[in-house]
């Protein structure tokens, strides 16, 4: 793990929706750092703030108050455009409703972060065929989402996450649509991502088969990190 400043800084972030009347408070100043180098598992009961923390964090979302930085950069006080640039560049999300492109086949649709970065598409394609190939997909790269199962897509949602190398990547529920065999395949590829220099991993579950896959378990409740437990992750790499 880096010992230099942390990937993520969150400090005192407060969050409350509002809707006419109705007031609900989903952050009460959480606190959270992650460091290069490592997978942080964010875990805790239906509604104690996790997405509404991941989303600040990942730029779609603003706090109400409090600091968070990324990568030392402040995402609060940047303009809309230059959020998205950020994001674009260094964050990688991993939805759990997948969010593909329907029309669009595997590949394509793993290639866009790269088209945005104007990469050339043989280039771009080349790319998502490997990253595919990793998550153990590759017979699907031509197939469009619709011919797919849920988990085939989740795959492909995540090989998108990765494809431009972004030094964080933001899942929710990575696991959520896949068998155990699946889940552990994806696990271990995000590992490896994970222990790249100067990257690191966010990951929302609620499933406790991938709590063995991190180096820290963050467990939220009523809007606050409660407690960080240290793990020792069993060593992947070969
Ligand atoms: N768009 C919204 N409008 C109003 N309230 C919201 C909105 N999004 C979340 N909330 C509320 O904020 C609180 C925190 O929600 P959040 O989705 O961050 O929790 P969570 O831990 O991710 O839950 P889950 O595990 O069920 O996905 C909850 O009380 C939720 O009902």
């Amino acid at each position: 793990m880096s010992s230099v400043s942390p990937l993520v800084s969150c400090r005192a972030i407060r969050k409350t929706y509002n809707h006419g009347e109705a007031q609900t408070p989903a952050l009460r100043g959480a606190d959270l750092d992650i460091h290069g180098g490592e997978l942080l598992i964010l875990a805790g009961p239906s509604g104690c703030g996790k997405t509404s923390l991941i989303s600040i964090i990942g730029g779609m979302l603003d706090a109400d108050s409090g600091d968070c930085k990324v990568l030392d950069k402040n995402i609060r006080t940047m303009s809309a455009q230059q959020r998205a640039r950020f994001r674009g560049q260094h964050i990688g999300f991993v939805f759990q409703s997948f969010n593909l492109l329907p029309a669009l086949t595997a590949v394509e649709n793993i290639s866009v972060p790269l088209l945005l970065q104007g990469v050339p598409r043989k280039a771009a394609e080349s790319q998502a065929r490997i990253v595919l190939e990793s998550l153990g997909l590759a017979s699907r790269a031509d197939h469009s989402p619709g011919r797919m199962s849920g988990g085939q897509q989740q795959r492909v949602a995540i090989a998108r996450a990765l494809v431009h190398e972004p030094r964080l990547i933001i899942c929710d529920e990575p696991t959520s649509s896949l068998d155990h065999d699946a889940g552990q395949t994806v696990m271990e590829t995000l590992r490896k991502v994970a222990r790249t220099a100067g990257r690191a991993l966010l990951v929302v579950t609620h499933d406790p088969r991938i709590f063995c896959f991190a180096d820290r378990i963050a467990r939220m409740d009523d809007g606050r990190v409660i407690s960080i437990e240290t793990h020792s992750p069993k060593n992947f790499l070969s």
